[in-house]
């Protein structure tokens, strides 16, 4: 199995640095691309697995490091599964509130029954910017849309996640319980297998 003891995450968000370091412990030590670059590569993908495999190489290639990437997104019902890979530029890149406001005001007037949606994250690990071999892992995270803002956690579209078996909105719940419980969690967890870690 593959020994890894530095990685470097291709991310600029720091939500997920945060997350993905907490699901990892001590014994792989998380490096930011942004000690490295602060540019950040273009998601042309049309997938969560292109993107997340796109920005691994690109940090691969930056760092001379193994990356590991994470392209994640809210998935909605109702709206045929948008905003999913375009979650971070929703709202034309006017960051995480305006998200939100955009969200709500597409579902304003959608009753409860038809609010579903879901967290998506696929992790993706190269050794190399080459690798032609990426290790994929996705986790997927059933709830509901809020109709309005709750909680102070996390980061994103949180405020507006209805968590049904907590009974609360994703940013209601504490840093530990959402890394247990999280799209993110579900991807780390299948990763930590595939790295002999769990
Ligand atoms: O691409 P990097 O640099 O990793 O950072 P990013 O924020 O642009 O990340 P993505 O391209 O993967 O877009 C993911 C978006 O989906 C949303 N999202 C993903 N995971 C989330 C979570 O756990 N909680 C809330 N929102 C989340 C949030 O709006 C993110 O910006
Ligand atoms: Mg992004």
């Amino acid at each position: 199995m593959m020994n890894i003891q530095q990685l470097v995450l291709a991310s600029h968000n720091a939500g997920k640095l945060k997350e993905l370091q907490a699901m990892l412990g001590d014994t792989v030590q998380l490096r930011s691309i942004g000690e490295f670059s602060s540019v950040e590569p273009e998601e042309t993908g049309l997938s969560f697995v292109e993107n997340a495999i796109l920005k691994a190489r690109n940090a691969a290639r930056i760092s001379g490091l193994p990356a590991l990437a994470d392209d994640s997104g809210l998935a909605v019902d109702f709206l045929g599964g948008a905003p999913g890979i375009y979650s971070a530029r929703y709202a034309d890149g006017k960051g995480d509130a305006a998200n939100n406001a955009k969200l709500l005001d597409a579902l304003k007037d959608v009753p409860e029954a038809e609010r579903g949606a879901q967290f998506v994250c696929v992790l993706a690990l190269v050794r190399h910017a080459d690798d032609p071999l990426p290790i994929l892992c996705e986790g997927l995270w059933h709830g509901r849309i809020l109709t309005a803002a709750s909680g102070e956690y996390g980061f994103g579209y949180d405020p507006l996640f209805w968590v049904p078996e907590t009974n609360c909105s994703s940013a209601d719940l504490a840093p530990a319980d959402k890394n247990r419980l999280s799209h993110r969690a579900r991807a780390m967890s299948l990763l930590r297998q595939r790295l002999g870690l769990a």
